[in-house]
């Protein structure tokens, strides 16, 4: 129904019959507000504009596409939204922060395209939202159908493989075994993650937190380091993990989660 014909909807400023000229006080005050609007909003412009320039030249400055390594820098993104929330008002902190994901992911896209695929039969939208939360209106995505196409897709550089840890096909055991060029460097979820993004990340570049291990049976474990587990799968086991270790190393490190 359009909204001219719903009473509960209708117009309520301005008053349907303000003349023009109207130099009521309410009106005056609202006017001087939308102008402070619209000059922050030219500010805002001209900042984020300046913002893409440089995250553009970054871009250049960085070694892919020829490197090995998408341009997506996870530690310096965590850096970055740490900053600045730190710096927001407590009550903004939530807004700043989804605000700002946008932010870099346009300053990501500047560099390239960001592409995302996303595997998650049992909660596909939640698993959807959370990967565009995290990428961006920027990130151009996809469901896949296959865990392991992703992986393969994500191991020749193309893209970022989001894969839902709780379906029943454990996909991240080939981490450790064929997908050594691909790192984890998301989860989704909370603590114990039900999903982890997956691509070929410059493993210097990974964010700081728990670090993420796909175990078999017979390794040796990391001695001090607290373990949460995520999934199993005869005698493999993947967990998070406290301990500072190499990825790449014989504990079976494959990245790090913020
Ligand atoms: C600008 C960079 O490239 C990307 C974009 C970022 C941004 O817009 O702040 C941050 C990290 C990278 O994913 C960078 O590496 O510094």
């Amino acid at each position: 129904m359009p909204h001219a014909l719903n009473p509960a909807l209708q117009q309520v400023w301005p008053p349907a019959d303000r003349r023009p000229d109207d130099i009521s006080p309410e009106h005056m005050a609202l006017a001087a507000l939308r102008h402070e609007i619209d000059q922050l909003d030219d500010e805002i412009l001209a900042l984020f504009e300046r913002r893409l320039t440089i995250a553009a030249r970054v871009g250049r400055a960085k070694d892919a596409p020829a490197g090995p390594h998408l341009k997506l820098r996870p530690d310096r993104e965590q850096t970055v939204l740490r900053r600045v929330s730190d710096r927001a008002r407590p009550a903004n902190r939530a807004t700043v922060q989804a605000l700002w994901r946008e932010v870099v992911g346009h300053g990501l896209a500047r560099q390239g395209p960001i592409r995302v695929q996303v595997w998650a039969p049992l909660e596909p939208t939640r698993a959807w939202d959370a990967a565009r939360r995290r990428f961006g209106a920027a990130a151009e995505m996809r469901m896949a159908e296959d865990p392991q196409a992703a992986l393969r897709w994500a191991a020749e550089g193309q893209g970022v493989a989001v894969l839902a840890i709780n379906a029943g096909e454990p996909w991240w055991i080939g981490l450790r075994r064929q997908w050594t060029s691909l790192s984890v460097f998301e989860g989704f979820g909370g603590a114990a993650p039900t999903a982890l993004a997956v691509g070929k990340i410059d493993p210097a570049a990974l964010p700081t937190g728990p670090r993420v291990l796909v175990g078999a049976g017979g390794d040796a474990g990391d001695g001090a380091g607290r373990r949460i587990g995520l999934a199993t799968h005869h005698g493999w086991t993947l967990c998070l993990t406290d301990a500072p270790l190499p990825v790449g190393g014989p504990e079976g490190c494959v990245g790090a989660i913020a």
